[in-house]
């Protein structure tokens, strides 16, 4: 279990994250949606250890962590996909899959190979190993992030918009595999996420942001995205 308690976090003086409460339980599929800036990208850092936590705290496996560093919490199963992907653009797909390793220290990242569940699950991974990352298409650069991250072979998947900018048809391949890690590989995810069809066809619940604070929570399939939508607005 992830559990966010009272969190809140800020830039400087500017406060931006208010006493969130929020729950991803082991296996489960959780989105949070919310307009631009209402600091859904700054709770995935702060729950990662790559933004400091003003006040509040981080539980990972019933342990507090808000105040361990991120490869620590990367060690006890969280595992981070950023919005913009993250992706060293001069290196290889192979080697970019490589960066995910040292999260782990010890054997596994010394052997340095990739699990095969990763080209199992994103086979174009495997065709296009040696092709530079910044050369693929957008769905396929996305392909490469959630990819780094499984390396880690994590309990616990925060992904930032993984559609934006993405052609449907490679939106629908995203969903199938992240639909795959979920169940074969028991990964709980957190899917922050503006397409409302791509985030109810994957998640039981959610949650709503506004300000800096979560305003709401409920089942996907109890709820219309039409009940939703207002939230995020343009
Ligand atoms: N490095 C920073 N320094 C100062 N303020 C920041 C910084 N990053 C974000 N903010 C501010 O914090 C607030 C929350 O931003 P955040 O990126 O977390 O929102 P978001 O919901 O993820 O938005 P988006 O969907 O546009 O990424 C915004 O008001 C933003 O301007």
């Amino acid at each position: 279990m992830l559990k966010l308690e009272h969190l809140s976090a800020a830039y400087g003086q500017s406060q931006v994250l208010w006493d969130v409460n929020l729950e991803l339980a082991d296996g489960e599929a959780v989105t949070l949606i919310g307009r631009n800036g209402v600091g859904k990208t700054t709770l995935l850092r702060t729950i990662c250890g790559l933004h400091p936590v003003l006040d509040g705290g981080v539980r990972l496996n019933g342990e507090q962590v808000e105040k361990a560093p991120a490869f620590a919490r990367a060690r006890g199963g969280l595992a981070y996909v950023p919005q913009g992907r993250g992706l060293f653009s001069h290196l290889s797909v192979h080697e970019n899959l490589l960066m995910g390793l040292p999260a782990l220290g010890g054997r596994q990242a010394a052997r340095r190979e990739i699990p095969e569940l990763i080209y199992d699950l994103f086979p174009i991974l495997h065709d296009m190993a040696g092709r530079k990352a910044g050369d693929l298409s957008g769905g396929q650069q996305q392909q490469v992030a959630i990819g780094r991250a499984l390396v880690t072979q994590p309990r616990y998947l925060l992904l930032d918009e993984p559609t934006e900018g993405i052609q449907p048809s490679i939106v629908q391949e995203i969903e199938v595999a992240l639909t795959r890690v979920r169940r074969e590989l028991r990964v709980a995810v957190l899917l922050v996420e503006q397409y409302l069809d791509f985030a109810w066809a994957f998640a039981d619940r959610y949650y709503v942001m506004q300000k800096g604070r979560v305003i709401e929570t409920g089942l996907t399939a109890e709820t219309p995205t039409g009940d939703v939508q207002r939230y995020l607005g343009v």
